[in-house]
């Protein structure tokens, strides 16, 4: 790492966060907390992660909403019955057609919620642990200057009955993303977890940023922060262990060129974006070429959005 991240990763990474839910209601004062779950066909876990954030309801956190995002199972019932607001991403700005992709949704729920500080939580989460959400807040509620906290955590890789290896999960994360970073902008090289989904922010920095339609989403609100903020901004905390739904490594790939291209868009003057992924399936002894969208387009700064009353 460079001299200069060493010395970030030193100040504003907390290993053993020291907070607890009550001070840190103490320390909001006067400020609200939106935590904010996207969800795609989530339904065998969005009820779980709603229940670990539901015991934090009306203390340090004041609204609990699950942004669907054209769900076609029990997602939204499974939310509801667990406690939490369920918003569908079509009820949000009615006038701006909906686009497909989790950055979709995370941008519009900045417009269907209204705390001062959001947290993000993916909701294909098991087995979360209790204190994810005070401890991305921590930061956020204690640090001055800190506008954006990235959870980091050990990611097994569950492939099968046993939870074989302790480690080995969030492949594009290791493949893609941290590679990307380290060519592109190598200041972030000391982002543990640069893709993950769970993260707090101020509301004012969401709503000042672009958001990557897809899988970019992520990526480019961290690239963002920085280039507007700078690194003293970003802080990260570590959540412990992180279990979540694998998918395969087609869909993966398709990710990986999401999170990729808005990397160059932002790191690459010029860019266009990037074409369509190409794939290759075995079809009775056959390779076929199959062709997968890549979402190369963002969604403006809400706050410019607001400013001209779309
Ligand atoms: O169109 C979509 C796609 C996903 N999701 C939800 O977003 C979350 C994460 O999606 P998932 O497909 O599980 O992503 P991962 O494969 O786990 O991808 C990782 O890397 C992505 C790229 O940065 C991040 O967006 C994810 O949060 C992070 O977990 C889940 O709750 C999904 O239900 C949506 O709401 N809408
Ligand atoms: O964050 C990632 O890199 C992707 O979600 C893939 O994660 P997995 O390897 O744990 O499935």
């Amino acid at each position: 790492m460079r001299a200069a991240t060493e010395d970030w990763f030193a100040r504003r990474t907390w290993a053993r966060p020291p907070w607890t839910a009550a001070g840190l209601t103490v320390a909001k004062a006067g400020r609200t907390v939106s935590v904010v779950l996207p969800a795609l066909d989530e339904e065998a876990t969005v009820g779980g992660v709603v229940a670990a954030v539901r015991p934090l309801l009306g203390t340090l956190v004041d609204e609990i909403v699950v942004v669907d995002s054209g769900s076609t199972d029990a997602t939204a019932a499974r939310a509801r019955a667990a406690g939490a607001r369920v918003v569908a991403r079509d009820a949000v700005l009615p006038g701006v057609p909906v686009r497909a992709g989790k950055g979709e949704v995370l941008w519009r729920s900045l417009a269907a919620t209204s705390g001062d500080l959001v947290v993000f939580l993916d909701s294909d989460l098991v087995d979360l642990g209790p204190d994810f959400v005070v401890d991305l807040l921590g930061p956020l509620l204690t640090v001055d200057g800190v506008a954006l906290v990235k959870g980091f955590y050990h990611r097994p890789l569950r492939m099968s009955d046993h939870d074989a290896a302790r480690t080995g999960g969030g492949r594009v994360t290791e493949l893609t993303a941290r590679p990307a970073l380290a060519a592109l902008r190598p200041e972030l090289a000391g982002v543990v977890q640069p893709l993950g989904g769970e993260y707090a922010a101020t509301r004012e920095l969401l709503e000042s940023l672009p958001f990557a339609a897809g899988y970019g989403v992520e990526i480019g609100l961290l690239l963002d922060t920085h280039r507007e903020r700078g690194l003293d901004a970003i802080a990260q905390v570590d959540l412990g262990v992180r279990k979540h739904r694998h998918r395969s490594l087609r869909a993966l790939g398709a990710t990986a060129a999401e999170v990729l291209d808005a990397v160059v868009r932002r790191c690459v003057p010029g860019h266009p974006g990037a074409d369509p992924l190409t794939q290759f399936v075995p079809v009775d002894g056959d390779w076929l070429p199959d062709e997968q969208a890549v979402a190369t387009t963002d969604r403006p700064p809400l706050a410019t959005l607001r400013a001209t009353g779309s």
